[in-house]
C-alpha cells in the first residue's frame, strides 16, 4: 500500500487530502507543519504532497530529495526561483507540479490554449478569478496557468502579455495583453473564467469548484501515478492523459 505524507496537513488543503488518501485505500504515512520534522516524515513517505507556501517549499523540497523520495507540489504564488529550484530538484527524484489538480481545470486549460490558437489578437482575453477570503496570493496559481495556455495557444509569452492590475487612468487596452482580474471574499472554493471577447460576441470559457475534495483527489491521483514514474518534472497533463 503506498504511503502518502502530507506537508502542510493541518492546513484547509492538507486535512481535504488527508480524507482522499482514506478514501483511495492508500496509507497516510503522516503530516507535519510549521516547526515539526520535514526530514522524518520524508523518510517514511513513499511519495509526498506539499500543499503549504513558498517559503516552506525550499525546506519541504530539500526534505523530499535527500530521501529520494517523489513530491507532488500543490503550492501556489510560486516565483521563478521557486520553479528554478523544481527543475534542478527534478533531476534528482520524481516532481509534479501543479496549480491545480482538478480534472475540470486541467481540461479547462486545454480547450482554452486550443481556442487562443484559433481566435486572432483582435480577441482580447480576461482572465477573472474569485476565491475565499483567506487565500494569500494573487492572481491565484490557476488563473496564471489559464494565462499560460491562452499564451502559449498564440505563441507568445505570459510575462510579455500579461496584465496584472489595472487602476486609475489606464488608456485603451493593449491589444494582445492577457488581463487578470482578482475577487476575494467568502468561502469560495475557486471560480476562473477565461473571457475571449471579440467585436460583436464573447466567447466565455469556465470553471467552477464546489469544494476543496476535487482538488484533494486530484492530488492523491497525482501521488498515486508519481510513485511509479523515473526523476523528472511531471505535470496533471501527464497523470490526465492531456498532452
Ligand atoms: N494545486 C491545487 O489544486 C490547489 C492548491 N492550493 C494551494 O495550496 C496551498 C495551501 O492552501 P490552503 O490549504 O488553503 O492553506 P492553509 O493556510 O489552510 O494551509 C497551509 C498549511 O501549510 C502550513 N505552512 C505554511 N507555511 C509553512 C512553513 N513555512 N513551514 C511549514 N508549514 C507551513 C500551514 O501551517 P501554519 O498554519 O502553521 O502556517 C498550514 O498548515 C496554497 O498555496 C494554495 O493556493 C489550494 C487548493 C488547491
Ligand atoms: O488557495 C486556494 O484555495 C486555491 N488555490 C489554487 C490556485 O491558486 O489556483 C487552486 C484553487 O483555485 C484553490
Amino acid at each position: 500500500m503506498t504511503k502518502i505524507g502530507i506537508f502542510g496537513a493541518d492546513g484547509r488543503m492538507g486535512r481535504a487530502i488527508a480524507e482522499a488518501i482514506i478514501d483511495s485505500g492508500a496509507k497516510l504515512a503522516g503530516g507535519v507543519d510549521r516547526g515539526d520534522d520535514a526530514g522524518a516524515l520524508a523518510g517514511e513517505s513513499d511519495v509526498l504532497v506539499d500543499f503549504s507556501s513558498p517559503e516552506a517549499l525550499v525546506g519541504h523540497l530539500a526534505a523530499a530529495r535527500s530521501a529520494g523520495v517523489p513530491i507532488v507540489i500543490g503550492t501556489t504564488g510560486l516565483a521563478p526561483e521557486h520553479h528554478a529550484m523544481i527543475d534542478e530538484a527534478a533531476t534528482a527524484i520524481p516532481i509534479l507540479q501543479a496549480a491545480n489538480t482538478s480534472l475540470g481545470v486541467n481540461l479547462l486549460a486545454h480547450l482554452v490554449r486550443e481556442t487562443a490558437a484559433r481566435l486572432g489578437a483582435d480577441w482580447d482575453i480576461e482572465i477573472v478569478e474569485m476565491h475565499h477570503r483567506h487565500k494569500a496570493d494573487a492572481p491565484s496559481g490557476t488563473a496564471l496557468l489559464l494565462g499560460t495556455a491562452a499564451a502559449e495557444g498564440r505563441g507568445v509569452a505570459l510575462e510579455d502579455v500579461a496584465d496584472r492590475g489595472r487602476d486609475g487612468i489606464t488608456g485603451p487596452r493593449t491589444e494582445g495583453d492577457i488581463g487578470f482580474a482578482v475577487l476575494r471574499g467568502g468561502s469560495v472554493a475557486g471560480d476562473h473564467q477565461v473571457v475571449f471577447a471579440g467585436e460583436g460576441e464573447r466567447l466565455e470559457l469556465g470553471h467552477r469548484a464546489e469544494s476543496r475534495a476535487i482538488f484533494a483527489q486530484g492530488a492523491v491521483k497525482a501521488a498515486l501515478w508519481l510513485a511509479g514514474q523515473p526523476a523528472g518534472r511531471y505535470s496533471m497533463a501527464d497523470v490526465l492523459g492531456l498532452k
